[in-house]
């Protein structure tokens, strides 16, 4: 049975590196793949995933009105998908993870999805609410904190690096605008702040 994989970590923990080394591992076996990426992510190329270690490769782009399953099924008429691969995945929309499970039960295409936990409050995104309730597996990539400590929260900084927070929900950037720290020192950074 296919299944919905939710590989999630904070930011800067090499998410987009595994979902290209995975892609990779395909390929190199003559499988094909499809890629997904947020269209509203476009700190690369746009319809491009790259890693800070230097990997990228060309992605479909979705927002919130795609239909994943649809376009990934009209992909597998012309070329059966061994496996689709969705980066930037705390942007999909609840329907969208939906659609996802859908292709794994339904079609039996494997569903690996990469994203962050949580926002820059420490809130759940839509799409990773909705990947933590149905996937069939929940795969924590883990990264550490200045301290040492496993970094699970983001804490997003303005451009003199003080914490920010309150502001949208999402907005887009690097390194130069989130830290990826453990709870302890996230909470501290935001109390130090109030
Ligand atoms: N030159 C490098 N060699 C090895 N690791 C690197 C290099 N540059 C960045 N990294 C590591 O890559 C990780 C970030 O990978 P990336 O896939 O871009 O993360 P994410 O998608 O989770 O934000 C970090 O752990 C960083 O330390
Ligand atoms: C915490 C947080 C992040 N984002 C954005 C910032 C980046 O563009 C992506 C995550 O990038 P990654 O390196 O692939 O992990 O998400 C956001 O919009 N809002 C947030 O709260
Ligand atoms: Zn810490």
């Amino acid at each position: 049975m296919a299944k919905l994989y939710f590989y999630y970590a904070s930011m800067n923990a090499g998410k987009s590196t595994n979902l290209l080394q995975a892609d990779f591992n395909y390929r190199e076996r003559g499988m094909a793949t499809m890629l997904f990426t947020a269209a509203v992510d476009d700190r690369f190329a746009a319809g491009t995933i790259a890693s800070r270690i230097g990997l990228s490769a060309p992605a479909t782009m979705f927002d919130s009105g795609t239909d994943l399953a649809a376009c990934a099924l009209a992909r597998h008429v012309e070329t059966p998908l061994a496996c689709v691969l969705v980066d930037e995945a705390q942007f999909l929309t609840a329907a969208q993870v939906d659609q996802l499970a859908a292709l794994a039960d339904r079609v039996g295409i494997p569903v690996l999805a990469y994203g962050l936990r949580t926002d820059f409050r420490g809130a759940l995104f839509e799409g990773s609410a909705r990947l933590l309730a149905l996937a069939d597996s929940l795969v924590e990539i883990k990264s550490v904190c200045e301290c040492g400590r496993k970094a699970t929260m983001n804490l997003r900084v303005d451009a003199e690096g003080r914490p920010v927070a309150e502001g949208r929900q999402t907005e887009i950037g690097g390194n130069d605008r989130y830290v990826a720290l453990c709870r302890r020192h996230f909470s501290a950074a935001l109390q130090a702040k109030a």
